[in-house]
Formats: structure tokens, sequence, C-alpha cells
């Protein structure tokens, strides 16, 4: 996938792509309606992957003012024919849509503005950093990366190429969680001790599914792309390339981002990355082909002493308690809860009161109405959820996973964990350990996964001093050829 600069134009630095798919592109369109109606400022967006969240990246464009989807880009003959379909419906034929299967077919059109990328995660970095490059603007699901290293590349083509890059965490657009975080770092409040997250939905198996031949309505080079799979089987989509480590980042990186890209926000403004961080969890119960955990308690450390603590619980059983929030604990004592209208429970008191406070600063509009306005100003600083706050939320839960990866089998007990004299984290993990125990009904003869307690150096983004050697190779994934990630000097 190589790419040469085209200084012919002066607006977004545009590349022209030289290189073609494997296969052949498949061009399709919906119903020519007589023209483009919009005036000249009317904001050009082609959308990257149609099945699920891309439809609410539709709705989302098409509820913004002056808004045309150019291009409806999936690798899937049936899903794109599909989602054509359902966009001339909507638009009763006002758009003039084009639907294709390589995404760098909508980059080498000069008059796009926008990406916007709804595919699964391992492509996420990649069509970034080539609309980056070639000056379009990208609205990126979380996790904006499939790991650490495509994500610093990210971060350094938005920079270089000076495009809005806004992340899919759409709590980043929410007055009132940045009011709470302004009055914590403010001083307002106590000061934060431990931002703690929570990924508890419920989820199921997935059985197992024989290797086999992709679809003939599928371009599996196309759906594939940087990620290196020995072999298609079914159970990859849809969406369940979440549990396979090439292409998804289990619930931790995937819900998760939203809770972990929250916490990491509450973290104090000058720390970047942790400089520790280790996951203990298992997956449970299900006899099934995924390999990322369905449980896992999980916990990161930041330079200033202040952390994060994760929790991912996805193994439904009668009584589940449903927690896909955050909770903030501390120094005093108190803890705060409550997303948007939030309590605090202080020391000694017998009730949490309401906590009142002033909202903090986003670009309005929410997450879709915000990013337009970012890209017709051509200001990335407008961006809610910019490439390098994604980059440190992402950057959080990919430690976690590492050490994760890395971890050893032992008994399942509530003496599994090794949190060093860290009484809190022994606390949160004992909790976990009740329901899996108690109530889902983990047998004694189960494993948990511990993994070491890693550590990370901020400034170089490597893993240092023990288990660094192997932790480092899960930096970076392996890519194919002809997708290969590029580096920092290659932008
Ligand atoms: N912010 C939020 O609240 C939410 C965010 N998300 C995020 O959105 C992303 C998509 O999730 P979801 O829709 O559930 O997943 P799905 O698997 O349902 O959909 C992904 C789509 O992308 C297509 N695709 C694969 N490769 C490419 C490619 N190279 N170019 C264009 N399209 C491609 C897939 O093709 P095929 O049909 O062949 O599989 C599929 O249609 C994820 O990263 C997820 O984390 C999801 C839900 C909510
Ligand atoms: O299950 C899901 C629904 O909510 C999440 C919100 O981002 C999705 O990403 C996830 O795949």
């Amino acid at each position: 996938m190589t790419q040469q600069r085209n200084p012919q134009n002066d607006r977004r630095r545009f590349l022209k792509i030289t290189s073609a798919t494997a296969g052949s592109f498949l061009i399709l369109g919906t119903k020519a309606s007589g023209g483009i109606k919009g005036a000249n400022d009317r904001v050009r967006i082609a959308v990257a992957g149609l099945n699920g969240r891309g439809q609410s990246h539709l709705s989302g464009w098409m509820g913004s003012e002056n808004t045309e989807v150019a291009y409806a880009i999936d690798p899937d003959d049936k899903v794109l024919a599909r989602g054509l379909k359902g966009i001339e419906s909507r638009t009763t034929g006002s758009f003039n849509t084009r639907g294709v299967a390589d995404f760098r077919e909508a980059l080498d059109d000069p008059s796009l503005d926008a990406i916007s990328v709804a595919t699964p995660n391992h492509w996420h970095s990649l069509i970034t950093i080539r609309a980056a490059q070639a000056g379009k603007h990208v609205y990126v699901e979380k996790p904006m990366s499939h790991d650490v290293v495509e994500g610093r590349v990210a971060v350094e083509a938005q920079k270089k190429y000076g495009v809005v890059v806004q992340h899919g965490t759409q709590r980043r657009s929410d007055a009132g969680i940045a009011g709470l975080h302004e009055a914590l770092k403010s001083g307002k409040l106590p000061r934060l001790k431990i931002a703690y997250g929570y990924c508890c939905k419920p989820r199921g198996g997935i059985g197992n599914k024989e290797v086999g031949t992709p679809p003939p309505n599928l371009n599996w080079e196309m759906w594939k792309g940087p990620a290196v799979i020995d072999q298609y089987h079914g159970n990859y989509h849809p969406y369940n390339w979440h549990w396979f480590w090439e292409t998804g980042n289990g619930d931790l990186n995937n819900q998760g981002t939203h809770q972990l890209d929250v916490a990491r926000w509450a973290i104090d403004d000058d720390q970047t990355h942790p400089v520790r961080a280790m996951a203990i969890g298992g997956r449970f119960q299900w006899d099934d082909q995924g390999e990322t955990p369905n449980t896992m308690f999980a916990m990161a450390e930041y330079p200033n002493g202040q952390m994060v603590f994760f929790n991912v619980r996805n193994v439904n059983y009668k009584g589940y308690k449903n927690q896909v929030y955050n909770e903030y604990y501390l120094e005093d004592g108190s803890v705060i809860t409550g997303e948007g209208r939030y309590k605090i429970l202080r020391p000694g008191a017998k009730a949490p009161e309401d906590l009142k406070l002033e909202k903090g600063q986003v670009t309005p509009g929410g997450n879709w109405k915000s990013f337009i306005a970012a890209v017709r100003a051509n200001d990335p600083k407008m961006a809610n959820g910019n490439a390098l706050d994604a980059h440190y939320g992402c950057v959080l839960g990919h430690l976690m996973n590492n050490s994760y990866r890395l971890g050893h089998e032992v008994p399942f007990s509530a003496e599994a964990g090794q949190f060093g004299d860290n009484e809190d984290a022994q606390t949160h993990f004992n909790k976990l350990h009740e329901v899996m125990r108690d109530g889902v009904g983990v047998p004694e003869s189960a494993k948990y996964t511990v993994g070491p307690m890693l550590n990370f150096d901020p400034e170089t983004e490597r893993h240092t001093g023990d288990h660094a050697d192997q932790a480092n190779v899960l930096l970076k994934d392996p890519n194919n050829p002809e997708f290969q990630i590029p580096t920092v000097s290659e932008l």
C-alpha cells in the first residue's frame, strides 16, 4: 500500500494512491438524482464499514446540516448493496453516494473532505493514517488503534497533516463528564486517587466454526487488510472478530474503551501513559473459539501515583448486575458515582449527596455535529476526543491486555491476584471473584490467568524491566505486506 505525495493539492495535501488492491474494485452507486444540491461548503464524507455501527454513522451524518455521504465502503457485496439501498431510501435519492469495496478509492477523490471509520478494530489506525496523508479528516471508531505502535503513527500522521481526527468515544462530547473532570483537576474536589471503569455487560459464547473458504460476496483480502490471519472461519464476521486477538481487543478495548477513556481523562493532565499495568482474568464457562477474556480485573499506575482500575465481566447468570460506568475514588475516602448526574459519598456520611457542578468545555453538538463543525472550521483542536487522547486511552487498555496475554494459569481463588501491597486492588478483585464464584458458579477446578506487572516507559512507549522482551513483541501486530502500518519516518 504505497502512496506518493501529490504537491498539486494545496488544501489537504492529497496523496495519489498508487497501488491497486488485490482483486478488482466493486463500484456501485445509489440512483442518481439530478445532481448534488448543496452549497460549496457541503461536507462530503465517506463511511467505511456499514454493518453495525456504520448505520449509526450514516444516521449521524445524515442528521448533520449540509453534509453528504459521498461514499459507502464495505468489502462485502451484500452489506454494501444493503447499505446503499438504505441510504437511497433515507435520502430519497438526494445524495449521489458511490459504493466501493476499497477505501483507497474514496481517498483518491479530491472532492472528499472526510472519512468515518466503523470497520473492525484492526483497520482503524491504517485507514486513519492513509486518510490523514490524503488530507482527509477522520472520525474513527474506538479503539483508534489495535496496538500501541500503530496508535502512535496515527497521532503523528494527524499532527503532520493537520487534519481533524475525532475518536468515536462519544462521552468526550458530554459537557457533564468534562465538568466533573475539570472540577477534579482544579482542586474544587478532593484529589483523585483511583479512576475505576467497568465494562460489565452480559454476553454469550460464540461456539466453534470450521475453517473454510470465505463466502463469494466477501473480499476477504480487503477484510483482513493489515491483520495476519492464517485461515478464514465464519466466526470472524460480522462482529465476533472482537474476540480474536489479531482483529479485536476483547471487551476491555471494545465497550471498555469508552470507560477506559473516561478514566484516563480524569487523571491529571500532565500524565500521559501509565508506568505499570497488570491484569488477571479468564474466559470462563464458554466452551468456544474466542480468545479474549470475558472476565478481567486490571490496574495501571501513572507516574504521579494516580491509578486506573478496570473490571470486565461478561458471563451472564441469574441476577446479573449490569455495570457500564465509571467511579472515582478520592484521596479523602470519598467516592463519586453516576454519569452526568453525579453523587458523592463522603467519608462517614450515611448516604451520597448530589454533586452540583458546572458544565465543562466541549465542542457543542454531540459527537456527530461537533465533528462536522471541526471539519468545517478545519480545526483539529475542536475534536471532542482527539488523536492524542484517543492514543492514551487505547494504550491504557493495550497494556492491560499485554499483561493478560503474558499471563500464567493459577487456581481459581481469591488468592490468585498478585497486587503487591495494593489493598485497594485486592479489595476490588475480591468483589469480582465473589461474583464469579457465587453468582456465575465458576468451579474450583477452573483457572485464572494472571499477568505479570509490566513496566512501561511513557517517553519511548516501550516496556522495560522484567518481561519486557515478550511484552514489546505485543506492541506491534504483524501486518500483511500490502497493508503495512508505515513507520513515523515514512509518513
Ligand atoms: N462508539 C460506539 O458506541 C460504538 C462503536 N463501535 C465500533 O464500531 C466498529 C464496528 O463495529 P460493528 O459495526 O459492531 O462491527 P461489524 O462487524 O458488525 O461491522 C463492521 C463492518 O466493517 C466491514 N469492513 C471490514 N473491513 C472493511 C474495510 N476494509 N473497509 C470497509 N468496511 C470494512 C465489515 O464487513 P463484513 O460485513 O464483511 O464483515 C462490516 O460490514 C468497531 O470498531 C466497534 O468498536 C461499535 C458499536 C458502538
Ligand atoms: O457491544 C457493543 C455495543 O456497545 C459498544 C459501544 O461502543 C460496542 O462497541 C460494542 O461492540
